[in-house]
């Protein structure tokens, strides 16, 4: 490794090596390092409970909205600071997101948790204000055919859109988290750089990125080289990981962003998921695993785990479904 201080020898966070050693920066984006050991993690992970909203809006029979409500209700016992509650998109595309103002009017909403809405376009965003929503989430795809299958537009005209969005939230104070879709890999276009529609996003002013493998198809090694690419533009602690398990790579995955740095992880309760427009895509990575493995790695997430499988309990019977999260099958003895 030639003329690399010790303490990069000896493992400090991707992080940390970039900030002590500023040409290193420029040395590991040139990728003339592919491979580095790194064993220091953050302290603590913000987990974004995605379950309510990327978790049931698959769900081929109508979840009631007493169970929503009631799940979104659980989940906000558990300590967790984000949970996504639904989405203010049509209800023709996605019929299961369809009583979002229900949803969001009727929870009881805790004090410190935020409870962020998908909103893909002006009508969604103005609708998810008047049901009362304080935080919204746009999003886009780094496939061009994936945005035209999701959302009905080019990736064009959906930064149009967005930018409108972000602009009407920014003059109501309200804040914007946005995703990038097919970030490790598209189902109609195979590899795409997610690294545009990332900085266009973090540009216009959402405060996170959340990179989304939607179809659960990337290995440690890609999300490596994909992260390095969009931390060039994105800074490390505007980013966020949503990994879908489909190949059962979602926590080395995550691992590895933690290990560059990254400190936000999207997971669903019961590894609840998957997107109706990304065919392939499975559920998501549960959050129960999420834990299990922070927790066990001595990463503080304010997360209860008992609680959170509570929850999982709940909407797995509320779904007649066993749960997909290992954790929770080795707890029951199911597994
Ligand atoms: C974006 C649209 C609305 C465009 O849909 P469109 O049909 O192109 O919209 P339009 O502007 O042409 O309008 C057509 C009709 O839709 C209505 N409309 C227009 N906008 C809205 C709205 N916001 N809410 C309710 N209704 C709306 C509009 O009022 C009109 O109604 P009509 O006059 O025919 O009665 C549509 O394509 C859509 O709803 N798509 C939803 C896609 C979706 O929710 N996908 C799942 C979430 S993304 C995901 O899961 C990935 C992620 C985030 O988790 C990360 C990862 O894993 O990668």
């Amino acid at each position: 490794m030639g003329n690399v201080p010790t303490t990069v020898k000896h493992c400090l966070s991707y992080k940390q090596i970039v900030e002590d050693y500023p040409w290193l920066r420029s040395w590991l984006q040139e990728e003339k390092v592919s491979i580095i050991l790194l064993f220091l993690y953050p302290e603590f992970v913000k987990i974004v409970e995605v379950g309510p909203r990327d978790g049931l809006q698959n769900e081929k029979d109508i979840v009631p909205t007493r169970v929503k409500i009631q799940l979104i209700d659980m989940l906000s016992t558990t300590g967790l600071s984000v949970i996504e509650a639904t989405s203010f998109v049509s209800s023709k595309w996605v019929p299961q997101m369809a009583d979002h103002t229900d949803v969001l009017q009727g929870i009881q909403r805790v004090p410190h948790v935020r409870y962020p809405v998908l909103t893909p376009n002006m009508q969604g965003f103005q609708d998810a204000v008047a049901a009362g929503a304080t935080e919204v989430a746009v999003f886009g795809s780094a496939s061009e055919t994936f945005s035209r299958k999701n959302i009905n537009c080019s990736i064009a005209e959906s930064m149009l859109r967005f930018e409108e969005v972000i602009s009407a939230a920014k003059d109501r104070q309200i804040p914007v988290r946005g995703y990038v879709s097919c970030a490790l890999g598209c189902p109609h276009e195979g590899h795409i750089e997610p690294t545009k529609i990332s900085k266009a996003l973090y540009d216009m002013g959402c405060y996170e990125i959340s990179l989304g493998d939607t179809i659960g198809v990337g290995t440690p090694s890609s999300m490596f080289k994909m992260l390095q690419k969009v931390m060039k533009d994105v800074p490390l602690s505007a980013l966020a990981v949503h990994c879908h398990d489909t190949y059962g790579q979602a926590l080395p995955n995550i691992l590895t962003a933690l290990q560059m740095g990254v400190s936000v992880v999207d997971s669903a309760v019961a590894g609840l998921g998957g997107c109706p427009y990304a065919q392939g895509s499975s559920g998501n990575v549960s959050t129960e695993d999420v834990l299990y493995m922070l927790h066990g790695m001595g990463i503080e997430t304010g997360v209860n785990l008992d609680r959170l499988l509570e929850a999982g309990d709940f909407i797995c019977n509320a779904l007649g479904r066993r749960t997909n999260s290992k954790v929770a099958q080795a707890r029951s003895g199911t597994l």
